[in-house]
């Protein structure tokens, strides 16, 4: 199988995350898409990211309709500091006879260099940077054959944005998908810092899912 391998921070995920993986399934083939929330980021700890439950479930109410992406929680059940080393080793170890392509955005490939082990992050799977506006995509000092660049529709979207507009009390509708903007108002993130956040006894993926009004579609040659 092909995996690809969809890492981010989803604080919220939004129409970017999603647009970015649904291209590149496409492109390359994948059977599948994991998304990987992280546990804790290292390079924002100084930012505050909200509780991990909080963005696990909204990744799971965003990706349930897709029958092709899927949410994984190595990141948010390891502890310490998250490292996409350990995140493609521990998916490795999951599913050893799997090919895995990691999906970034033109910020994040940017930055690749300073993550933890990266000359050996090639070993373990094929990556793939993505145009994100504002952003130069470049593969400069990187090994060229572990690394494809790929244009996607340009979705001018961040999660620092989204959060600030809730904060400020503008709509993040279309944004993020009908059901995260839910999931936000629920629980009032990003309208209180994100310390002050209280971590629901998170009800199971399932019924976060059912709970949204969200099943899986079956898949046609029209859909996804
Ligand atoms: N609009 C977008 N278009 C393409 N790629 C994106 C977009 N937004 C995020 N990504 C990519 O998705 C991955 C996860 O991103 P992340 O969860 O940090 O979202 P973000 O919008 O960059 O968040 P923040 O604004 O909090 O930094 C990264 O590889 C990032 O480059
Ligand atoms: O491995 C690292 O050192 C490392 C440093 C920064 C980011 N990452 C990964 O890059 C992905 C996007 O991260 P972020 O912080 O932009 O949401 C996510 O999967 C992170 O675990 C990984």
């Amino acid at each position: 199988m092909r995996l690809g391998v969809m890492g981010g921070t989803f604080d919220p995920i939004h129409h970017g995350h999603l647009v970015a993986a649904s291209e590149v399934q496409s492109r390359f083939g994948l059977d599948e898409v994991v998304f990987v929330p992280t546990g804790q980021p290292w390079q924002k700890a100084d930012e505050g990211v909200s509780p991990a439950e909080h963005r696990y479930l909204m990744t799971v109410i965003a990706t349930a309709s897709n029958p092709r992406f899927t949410v994984s929680r190595v990141d948010i059940d390891r502890h310490g500091p998250t490292y996409t080393i350990d995140t493609l080793r521990d998916l490795h170890s999951e599913r050893p006879s799997d090919e895995l392509l990691f999906i970034t955005g033109a910020d994040a490939l940017a930055e690749i260099l300073s993550w933890k082990d990266a000359d050996r992050l090639f070993d373990l799977a094929h990556f793939v940077g993505v145009t994100r506006p504002g952003h130069l995509l470049t593969d400069k000092g990187l090994p060229e054959d572990r690394v494809t660049l790929m244009e996607v529709p340009a979705m001018a979207i961040s999660s620092t944005d989204c959060r600030a507009r809730v904060e400020a009390g503008h709509p993040v509708w279309y944004l993020v998908p009908d059901g995260v903007v839910q999931y936000i108002s629920k629980y009032g993130l990003y309208a209180m810092p994100p310390e002050q956040v209280p971590t629901p006894a998170p009800p199971s993926a399932e019924a976060a899912v059912e709970a949204a009004g969200l099943l899986p579609q079956k898949e046609t040659s029209a859909s996804h």
